[in-house]
């Protein structure tokens, strides 16, 4: 299986992530809006310069901390399963709601593409995205796509190989928060760095320790902790 690598669909829900995943994989995942919400892990394969990407649509959420079972599915599937890289689904009509999700996902891992869905929509409302701007700003690539008429696959598949061979790297921005919690996060990150070592982003898991998220810490101590690693 060493050319096979998967590729998480993230998102809020409603961004396309199903339409997206079907188009290219050419299988038939719910669509639609609350009757055909995304509710379990759907895989399917693309093939793309001698590679099989094996995409993963995640249920569509507004945030991945522990409110609901889909919060928790999308986020253990991108923490501790490690998905090659993560598709961030983005309605380009609401940019600065769905941003939010985004930044959440840069702080839980570094090989993420952003994918600007709706573009045909946000064209008809006169909507202009500068995503070479965006690419700088957030330290990772920006696509525009339209999963509904097909169109910037070419270069969303592009540039999800060359995220994988290393062609192009992440610098993912960093959230910077107010000077008592970066002092609190100073605090413990450096034991939270001895239990997870790398194989979780110990800041992303100091600022969940500090928002006192237990059922994270559960979930760390299942999966990592008791297996003597
Ligand atoms: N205009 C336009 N509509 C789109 C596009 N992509 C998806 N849609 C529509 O957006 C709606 C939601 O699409 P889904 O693919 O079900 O969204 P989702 O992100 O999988 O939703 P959840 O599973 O609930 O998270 C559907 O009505 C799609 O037809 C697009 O590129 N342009
Ligand atoms: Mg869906």
């Amino acid at each position: 299986m060493s050319n096979s690598y998967r590729i998480a669909l993230a998102g809020n829900p409603n961004t396309g992530k199903s339409t997206l995943f079907n188009a290219l994989t050419g299988l038939r995942q719910h669509t639609g809006n609350w009757a055909g919400k995304t509710v379990s892990l759907a895989e399917g394969t693309v093939q793309h310069k001698g590679k099989t990407f094996r995409m993963v649509d995640l249920p569509g959420t507004y945030s991945l901390f522990s409110n609901s079972t889909d919060e928790e599915v999308a986020r253990n599937y991108i923490v501790f399963e490690k998905p090659d890289v993560t598709l961030v689904v983005l309605d380009a009509t609401s940019l600065e709601r769905n941003f939010n999700l985004a930044l959440q996902v840069l702080e839980m891992t570094r090989n993420v593409i952003v994918c600007i869905n709706l573009i045909d929509e946000a064209e008809k409302q006169g909507i202009k995205i500068n995503d070479r701007l965006l690419t700088k700003r957030l330290g990772i690539p920006v696509v525009k796509i339209s999963a509904r008429n097909k169109t910037g696959f070419p270069l969303l598949l592009d540039t999800i190989e060359r995220l994988i061979t290393g062609t192009i790297e992440c610098h993912p921005i960093k959230t910077i928060y107010p000077d008592d919690i970066e002092e609190q996060i100073k605090k413990i990150e450096p034991q939270v760095s001895k239990l997870v070592g790398d194989r979780l982003s110990s800041r992303w898991v100091s600022l969940r320790l500090l928002d006192g998220d237990e059922t994270l810490l559960n979930e760390i101590k299942k999966r990592m902790l008791l297996k003597g690693d």
